[in-house]
């Protein structure tokens, strides 16, 4: 009896000890996320950060090109216009799935931990910095990519399955416009000249022909003024049912 009373003692103080450190650990835990909320709310709010607004690590060239295409009117650099030739700014979300219309649901079910692979790398300018625009008529997209120091490839070149990886991003993108979702069936890449570790380019995606589930977009990248072309490819992108996605 003494001993089994012993026993139960010693289980009500270690059950005291073990809930003492649990309240100090949830104490710790809820001060902590408090401060690290005050301290940095846009990590932790449940508002989306868009990725393709500018933030300190754009350099000169970045934030010109940023602005020719968001500030002038929109107007279309090229003269196309009015008629397509007015550019708007494509949004983009680290979890495109979650936020895309009932994909919070989906984002569940498919990989509540996954991330956008050209959005997942927490220091600003180390990698991909790039923002996308769009024409009226959904003809063509350009985006302006800033290529950080952590796409090396060749010493002091990006690398070639970034540039791919960026390629079928913008077009990719650009077929979800049309008719979301889409995956890539077919990826074709000319690459012409290396591309300078952080240097800004222009990436120029557009659609071709359509046929039925298939979309054929061609796609360049050429250096910020024009007078350099690094890069040709050509993407075909045949839609899909959320099924697809799904089934894995
Ligand atoms: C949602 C919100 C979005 C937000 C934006 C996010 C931004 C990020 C964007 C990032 C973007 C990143 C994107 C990524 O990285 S997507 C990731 C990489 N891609 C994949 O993993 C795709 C894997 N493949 C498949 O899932 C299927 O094969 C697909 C879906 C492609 C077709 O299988 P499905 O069973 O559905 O269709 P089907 O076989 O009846 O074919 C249909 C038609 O297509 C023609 N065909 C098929 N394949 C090829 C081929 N290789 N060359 C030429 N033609 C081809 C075929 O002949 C037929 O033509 P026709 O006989 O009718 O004439």
């Amino acid at each position: 009896m003494a001993k089994s009373l012993g026993h139960f003692s010693s289980l009500v103080s270690f059950t005291k000890t073990q809930l003492s450190r649990q309240c100090a650990r949830l104490f710790f835990r809820t001060s902590v996320r408090r401060t690290v909320m005050r301290a940095v709310p846009s990590i932790l709010s449940p508002k989306a950060r868009d990725f393709s607004l500018p933030n300190p690590s754009w350099g000169d060239e970045m934030m010109r090109l940023y602005n020719h295409y968001n500030q002038q009117g929109g107007v279309d650099p090229e003269g196309g216009g009015e008629q397509g030739g007015r550019w708007t700014r494509l949004p983009s979300y680290n979890r495109s799935l979650k936020y895309a219309i009932g994909g919070v649901y989906l984002s569940k079910i498919i990989q509540s931990k996954a991330r956008l692979f050209t959005r997942n790398i927490q220091q600003a300018g180390a990698a991909f910095e790039y923002v996308v625009f769009y024409t009226n008529d959904k003809q063509r997209c350009v985006c302006v990519l800033q290529a950080g120091h952590l796409l090396e490839g060749p010493p002091g070149h990006v690398h070639g399955g970034a540039i791919a990886t960026m390629i079928d991003t913008v077009t990719g993108s650009h077929a979800s416009l049309l008719c979301a979702p889409v995956m890539t069936a077919n990826l074709n890449v000319n690459y012409r000249s290396p591309i300078p570790l952080g240097s800004t380019v222009l990436i120029e995606s557009t659609l071709g022909e359509q046929e039925g589930r298939k979309m054929f977009v061609s796609c360049k990248i050429s250096s910020s003024d024009g007078s350099k072309l690094h890069t040709e490819a050509t993407a075909l992108f045949v839609s899909v049912g959320v099924s697809h996605l799904l089934r894995g």
